[in-house]
């Protein structure tokens, strides 16, 4: 998130305008929590992990007086255009502000959990990936050698698109997400035990941590009452959330910041941005009402097959 901040202070420097940084996102707007943020405040903040401006959840901005306060707020001020970086609620308040006060406000994305419509990446997905893969080969060290059964659990309450590309970067032997079709702990057992008489003497299984069988915790109590296995269970937990960002996200961070600064210059907003098929792509802010996107089947379909 960094990389796009830097890149939206210094895009707009660059077309002659001044930008001003609001912390802890919608309750900064409430409180009017923000100063003008000249282009060296963003020194040395490319290859920092979390957000300088700070984040927090605002229930309040749920309430359509809090946006009108909002609203007046940065008409008050005289900021002229909003950039949002954020998941699909910072864009349902975006749009929301949008529509309802016509504030210019322009959408990049940013969540670990990779689940918006319309783009094929949010900021943070991929170091949150590479993170969790760079864990799970640490515990496959464990896994091989002891010829244990383990369970991970990796972030994703809603979505279970970083467990499916973990579970296929780590060569796992299954994964259980939210919204997979056959999600079911007989076809966990089933395969796993396919797997034993194959030969196979230690597993990885990665579980979302929102998915529908219960926690990684709770999967393995139960694997364990049942089936006396010796399995061990890992929950990531934050540490994927964090850390020096991956070059990928940097440089799509730098990209998107830019474009939505460029874009708000020329008079366009209600908008995000995204990448589809490698190429940044532009999307309506009220594409983010649309159903979250579930990861490929075929990605899924693969780890059981691979694994073998
Ligand atoms: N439907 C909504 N209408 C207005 N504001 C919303 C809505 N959903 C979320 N928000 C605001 O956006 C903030 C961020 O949303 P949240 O779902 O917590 O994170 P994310 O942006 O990562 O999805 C919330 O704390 C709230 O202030
Ligand atoms: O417990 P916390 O700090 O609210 O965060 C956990 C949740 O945040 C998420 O990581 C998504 O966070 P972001 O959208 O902010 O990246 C979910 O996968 C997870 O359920």
């Amino acid at each position: 998130m960094n990389a796009a901040i830097r890149a939206v202070v210094r895009q707009a420097d660059a077309l002659g305008h001044e930008t001003w940084g609001i912390r802890h996102g919608y309750q900064g707007l409430l409180d009017k929590d923000w100063a003008p943020m000249p282009t060296r405040a963003c020194a040395n903040i490319l290859q920092r992990g979390g957000t300088v401006l700070h984040t927090a959840r605002c229930p309040e901005f749920l309430l359509p007086n809090r946006r009108a306060e909002a609203a007046e707020n940065l008409r008050a001020e005289g900021i002229q255009g909003l950039v949002v970086i954020g998941g699909d609620g910072s864009f349902r308040a975006a749009e929301a502000l949008q529509r309802e006060h016509g504030v210019p406000c322009a959408g990049i994305p940013g969540t670990i959990d990779n689940d918006l419509p319309g783009t094929e990446r949010t900021l943070g997905f991929d170091t949150a990936l590479n993170t969790a893969v760079e864990a799970i080969d640490r515990i496959r060290d464990t896994a091989s050698s002891h010829g244990r059964l383990f369970l991970v659990e990796v972030m994703g309450r809603s979505s279970g698109m970083l467990a499916v590309h973990t579970a296929l970067a780590c060569g796992a032997e299954a994964v259980l997400y939210p919204e997979s079709p056959d999600d079911s702990y007989e076809t966990l057992v089933a395969r796993l035990y396919a797997n034993w008489l194959r030969g196979k003497r230690s597993s990885i299984v990665v579980v979302a941590e929102g998915d529908g069988l219960g926690s990684a915790v709770a999967v393995g109590d139960r694997l364990r009452r049942d089936h006396g296995l010796d399995l061990r269970v890992v929950v990531l937990g934050h540490i994927q959330r964090g850390g020096s960002p991956s070059a990928l996200d940097r440089i799509w961070g730098s990209r998107w910041g830019a474009e939505a600064v460029r874009r708000l210059d020329a008079g366009e907003s209600g908008f995000y941005l995204g990448e589809v098929a490698g190429a940044l792509a532009l999307l309506p802010l009220a594409q983010v009402l649309d159903p979250h996107p579930s990861p490929p089947g075929d990605l899924s379909e693969l780890v059981g097959i691979l694994s073998r």
